[in-house]
């Protein structure tokens, strides 16, 4: 990890890809906010670099709609775009890296200087993006580090492949592979809320726990992107990478200490006891237009005019994952999630076993551990109570743990912004090692393969549903139990 010190020096944050959707959404709303709350190293200089060719003022209007500037931030807003640049090039020119090289220099005072290089850019352009930074761009003295968004590669064989030619070129602590997940509040807190609490620690296994659910919806559809999304689908989209990723976090043993590499090589231990996924284990849908609904609700996935006719491309999945060691065996994880259902929501359920040797007459419903990723970060417990007053009644009820109730005055930051600042300071702990994205692959691969060799018809599910009907009966399947009597009453202040 980076010292104090070196926060001294001179940091360049290089933004390939800046024309694009996810530069002016995402990252430089990202980097203003980082700039505007004083978090960066002081030298900090911002480079936009893209085909396109525009001025930094053109950046700044295409970015207007994503950022926010509070009153009295002005001054802030405008020293913040005066430290920025642009240059136009290709991606397969080193010319135009060199030039690229030429304008980094340019802010670098003192000898050592420090350089992050984000690739906001498509895969297509991945290899002569990263060859070209390797030969014209890196850092004489100083750090270089480049962070890569997904898709790394679609199956196992491609991504190897990506990871082989990033390791010719890089050493793996200088390359950050984002999965913005692992910057979501709720999901840095489920190492403290595992390894923090005694109450937990020794219930946290096959004796006590009878699923685990992992679920992720959306409820808008692919909005006109569906010729791009059809390429990957909703278990490489989402299924292979986030979900996965909270799953190791749920079951991985205690790390060593905090150190990344300590808790990325549990993460790996706990993949490598998953198999692949077999066929009877996977269920997948794609939507259908609602004709009751509104505007986009109307339509379907295959009405999406980008998207190839007769797609059998899911965008709803779920899978029971198998993990075949001492803590877990015979435990279902189960990963579902979906674009145009009912609700936003990404959340864990730890459903724990019926309470053995009943003396309530069957009344007891099975604690559930939610947590909550969003929307609203929230954490509660569902458990059985006496019922208050004279009768002796059983209730289901909640210990809750709601941040907006307990956190009021609590900033809960962007996924990005952690993200983007672990870059600068040197922490790899919430990036994705190579070895972790092989084991992934290696459990997804092959169901991937089935299910577009064999064209497997997915299960329709209405736009703004919970999902194909069918899916209910797989999680009973899953021995996941609803029992839909939970009632919760949000509190007032709340
Ligand atoms: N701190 C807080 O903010 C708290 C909020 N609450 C809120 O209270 C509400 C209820 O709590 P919750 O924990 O969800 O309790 P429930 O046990 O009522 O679960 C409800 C969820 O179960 C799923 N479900 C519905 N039908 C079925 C079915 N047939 N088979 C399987 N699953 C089904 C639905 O989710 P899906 O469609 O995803 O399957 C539904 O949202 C939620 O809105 C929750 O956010 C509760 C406690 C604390
Ligand atoms: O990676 C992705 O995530 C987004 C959802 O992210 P969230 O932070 O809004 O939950 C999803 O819409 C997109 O399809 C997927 O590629």
């Amino acid at each position: 990890m980076e010292n104090k010190a070196d926060f001294d020096y001179p940091h360049t944050f290089i933004l390939l890809g800046a024309s694009g959707d996810l530069a002016k959404k995402k990252i430089y709303p990202t980097i203003w906010y980082l700039y505007r709350d004083n978090v960066l190293p002081k030298n900090t200089k911002f480079v936009g670099y893209a085909r396109t060719s525009q001025t930094v003022s053109e950046v700044r209007d295409k970015c207007k709609k994503y950022i926010k500037v509070r009153p009295g931030e002005e001054d802030k807003y405008e020293e913040f775009w005066a430290a920025n640049d642009y240059l136009a090039g290709a991606y397969d020119k080193r010319i135009d890296f060199e030039k690229l090289n030429q304008l980094i220099c340019k802010n670098e005072k003192g000898i050592v200087a420090n350089r992050i290089f984000y690739l906001a850019v498509p895969p297509t352009v991945f290899e002569d993006v990263t060859v070209n930074i390797k030969n014209s761009c890196i850092a004489i003295k100083g750090y270089t580090r480049v962070i890569i968004e997904k898709p790394f590669g679609r199956d196992d064989v491609s991504s190897d492949k990506l990871s082989n030619h990033l390791a010719n070129l890089f050493k793996e602590e200088q390359i950050y592979r984002i999965d913005h997940y692992l910057g979501k509040e709720m999901v840095q807190n489920l190492m403290t809320i595992r390894f923090a609490n005694q109450i937990f620690c020794p219930s946290w296994n096959r004796s006590n726990i009878a699923s685990v659910l992992i679920s992720f919806k959306e409820p808008f559809g692919t909005e006109g992107r569906g010729g791009y999304f059809d390429d990957f689908g909703m278990i490489r989209d989402v299924m292979q990478n986030h979900l996965l990723q909270i799953l190791s976090l749920i079951a991985m043993e205690k790390p060593v200490s905090l150190h990344p590499n300590d808790i990325r090589d549990e993460k790996v231990k706990v993949l490598r006891h998953i198999p692949a996924i077999e066929m009877k284990d996977i269920l997948v849908g794609q939507y259908v237009g609602n004709p009751n609904g509104n505007g986009e609700e109307k339509l379907g996935y295959l009405d999406d005019p980008t998207v190839p006719k007769g797609s059998v491309t899911p965008t709803y999945a779920l899978a029971a994952l198998w993990i075949n060691n001492a803590r877990w065996e015979g435990v279902p994880f189960i990963l579902r999630c979906g674009k145009a259902l009912n609700e936003r929501k990404a959340e864990v359920r730890i459903q724990y076993k019926d309470v053995p040797g009943d003396i309530f007459g069957g009344n007891t419903k099975r604690n559930e551990l939610v947590i909550r990723v969003q929307p609203g970060e929230a954490l509660y417990l569902k458990m059985m109570s006496k019922s208050p007053g004279m009768k002796f009644d059983l209730v289901e009820t909640e210990l809750d743990l709601t941040y907006s109730m307990r956190y009021r005055e609590a900033d809960v930051p962007d996924a990005y912004e952690r993200l983007i600042l672990d870059v600068f300071t040197g922490t790899q702990m919430h990036f994705v090692r190579s070895d972790e994205l092989k084991e992934a692959w290696r459990i997804f691969t092959p169901i991937l393969q089935q299910l577009e060799e064999n064209h497997v018809q997915p299960h329709p599910y209405v736009f703004g549903s919970r999902g194909p009907a069918a899916a209910d009966g797989k999680l009973a399947e899953y021995n996941f139990k609803y029992s839909g009597s939970y009632k919760w009453q949000k509190p007032s202040i709340c």
